[in-house]
């Protein structure tokens, strides 16, 4: 595919993503820090049906594969690992790009769980991006190890997403991801990811912001996550935001379709 200015970086694989000769029923985003076991989760789940290639306009490496599950054909796109999604490097911008803007029916955010505290802080961030959050608590072999117990039914309930937890390299866990996929992706299972509530005078900008904000935005993304980014003054975040709101004027989105907000028991 011929590449312009206009149609480099997420519009672009988006375009791939809509050409591919697999139809998805949906697509879901992989995420997680570096070293996690993503793609240990995504070889498990897809096994040889991949497809590696740039992200367009970056020399980013993404992998995207295909599984069925319940008669459902299923995309999941391998996103390079991001401690934020404020982020700093090419790849950093590329996983927030897609989770951002390429409006997945679900992101399954992979964590380790040796270290699950730092990893909360990317899952607490996708969390204020998208409700079809999922957390997949991996290494569970390793933490054990170390004597650590994970609760994931307590984390469940404090964060208000679905939390499983996975030995991925011994494909534990992995049946009940996909269950945990179809729920949300398909069935559109409501979901309700108990938000972060900062100090007064932030939450006072934010809401002075956001009215005006969600005017601008349509309902394309999260308007209170957006309002959030303009507070930071996030500049590349900013531009992409103006990117995608101006690429959308000019034509329909594409394959990605919007899923419905609801709240998961
Ligand atoms: N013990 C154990 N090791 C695992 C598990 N899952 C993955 N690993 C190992 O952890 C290492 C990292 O796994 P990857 O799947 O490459 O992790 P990743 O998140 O894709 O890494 P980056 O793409 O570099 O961010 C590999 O050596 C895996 O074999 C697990 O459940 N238990
Ligand atoms: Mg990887």
């Amino acid at each position: 595919m011929g590449l312009t200015a206009q149609s480099s970086g997420i519009h672009a694989f988006l375009e791939e993503l809509n050409q591919s000769s697999v139809k998805a029923d949906a697509i879901i985003a992989l995420a997680g820090n570096p070293n996690t076991g993503k793609s240990t989760v995504f070889n498990g789940l897809t096994g040889l049906n991949q497809h590696t290639g740039n992200w367009p306009g970056k020399t980013v490496i993404l992998a995207r594969g295909n599984y069925q599950h319940r008669n459902k054909n299923i995309t999941l796109v391998d996103l390079p690992g991001t401690y934020s999604l404020l982020a700093n490097s090419a790849d950093e911008q590329v996983a927030r790009d897609f989770i951002c803007f390429g409006n997945p029916d679900a992101t399954v955010v992979v964590a380790d769980a040796t270290c699950i505290e730092r990893n909360l802080n990317l899952v607490l961030q996708v969390m204020e991006v998208t409700t079809k959050t999922i957390l997949c608590v991996n290494l569970i072999d390793e933490a054990k190890r170390k004597n650590i117990a994970i609760d994931c039914s307590g984390l469940e309930k404090i964060l208000g997403i679905p939390v499983i937890p996975a030995v991925a390299r011994d494909k534990v866990g992995l049946t009940e991801l996909k269950d945990a996929i179809h729920k949300v992706a398909i069935e559109k299972k409501p979901i309700c990811p108990h938000p972060l509530i900062y100090n007064e005078s932030i939450e006072n900008a934010i809401n002075q912001l956001q009215n005006d904000v969600e005017t601008l935005l349509q309902g394309k993304f999260n308007s209170r996550w957006a309002a959030m980014r303009l507070l930071d003054g996030d500049a590349t975040m900013i531009t992409e935001m103006l990117h995608h709101l101006k690429k959308d004027q000019r034509q329909e989105p594409l394959a990605i379709r919007r899923g419905e907000a609801h709240c998961y028991e």
